[in-house]
């Protein structure tokens, strides 16, 4: 465990994804048991296949090789009409204080002649890779993680008793990203952000949260409580309880992806399954880690699932790119991409029709 941090440490229930989700009894079963994890723990890990093991183990490499580029080179991987590439340590903010990790984000990668990108859509735009090969390889372990999401997705369908496609409708061309994230040692920061803190807590932003990290350890999670009621969507649920006792360590176990619900999973079921307060301490050693976030179309309106309407606010659902863009927003107040969505007033562009797919609910 990261110095510094007092924490019971968890042991999470491992499961095995199918290789098909089928409905059979035994997909209920995992099914059931997968929400009771969640609902208990907050998180779950699923074991890792022998190809994805390979997957994870290419993209693990290449993540080592880009943050060992030289400032210069890994600085100048940034786009200015999406959010996608470099940010270096220090320049992410969590509930105003400066985050340590160095990070490449992967967003949708769209040319500039992408009808939506020449539309100037909020957030979308190419993705500037290092180079080729990192494209290919962090792509693979994406798309390899979209397969993964949706059976995970399927399956909560099946542990939430909604009917199939309740969730799944909302991941055609889902605004699945990722973050490739490298924390330094300890004591070899640069001094911008808070002793030992890695990443404030927060939440996450969509349906699902798969992330995996090497063996050094600093995830934290804080498993749901009746008591405690974080909803990001309405305010800001960075830094909320971050020095509060109460966190869980998730020591890392090879082979394994952790998996913990989003904002919109916890919107759509009224809290039934609550998106995951988590954060990161810094380790004696340098980390890497990956965060892949299996989200909904960006265009679309989310509403509560059949059966966990309760009237939960908003009323109207909540549009997935706005709430995306609000959270970039927030956290790369001084980033180009920002400034540039700012002053070309393309904000109100999420309130048009073209950008919203308001489809009542099944
Ligand atoms: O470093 C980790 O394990 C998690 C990182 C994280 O929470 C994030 O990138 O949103
Ligand atoms: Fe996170």
């Amino acid at each position: 465990m990261p110095p510094g941090f007092t924490a019971k440490v968890g042991r999470l229930e491992t499961f095995t994804l199918p290789e098909r989700v089928s409905g059979s009894v035994s997909d209920k079963a995992i099914a059931d048991a997968m929400i009771g994890a969640w609902r208990r723990d907050g998180i779950l890990q699923i074991g890792m296949t022998k190809s994805q093991q390979r997957v994870y183990q290419a993209a693990s490499a290449t993540s080592r090789r880009f943050f060992a580029q030289p400032h210069a080179r890994k600085e100048a991987c940034v786009d200015g009409s999406s959010y996608s590439g470099y940010i270096a340590s220090g320049e992410e903010i969590t509930d105003g204080v400066a985050d340590y990790s160095e990070i490449f984000t992967v967003t949708k990668d769209l040319p500039h002649t992408d009808k939506r990108v020449a539309q100037g859509w909020p957030c979308h735009g190419p993705c500037p890779w290092l180079d080729q090969e990192m494209k290919a390889v962090m792509n693979k372990y994406m798309e390899d993680l979209a397969v993964s999401g949706e059976k995970l997705l399927q399956l909560i369908e099946m542990g939430l008793d909604i009917p199939t496609g309740s969730l799944t409708k909302y991941t055609a061309d889902g605004w699945h990203h990722m973050r490739v994230l490298r924390f330094p040692q300890n004591n070899r920061t640069n001094g911008k952000g808070k002793k030992g803190r890695g990443i404030g807590s927060h939440t996450d932003y969509g349906l699902l949260v798969i992330a995996a990290q090497d063996s050094v350890g600093g995830l934290f999670v804080r498993p749901p409580r009746d008591t405690e009621r974080f909803s990001n969507w309405e305010k800001s649920s960075a830094g909320l309880r971050e020095n509060e006792a109460g966190w869980v360590y998730v020591p890392p176990v090879t082979g394994t992806f952790t998996v913990f619900p989003g904002d919109m999973m916890q919107y759509m079921t009224n809290n039934f399954l609550q998106s995951t307060p988590h954060k990161v301490g810094l380790n004696v050693r340098e980390r890497f880690a990956f965060a892949y976030f299996h989200e909904p179309n960006f265009r679309s309106v989310i509403r509560p699932l059949p059966g966990y309407n309760a009237g939960q606010s908003p009323l109207e659902g909540i549009h997935y790119g706005t709430h995306f863009t609000n959270m970039f927003l927030r956290n790369y107040p001084d980033r180009i991409t920002t400034a540039r969505l700012q002053e070309e007033g393309r904000y109100r562009l999420l309130e048009s029709k073209e950008l919203r797919d308001d489809d009542e609910p099944l």
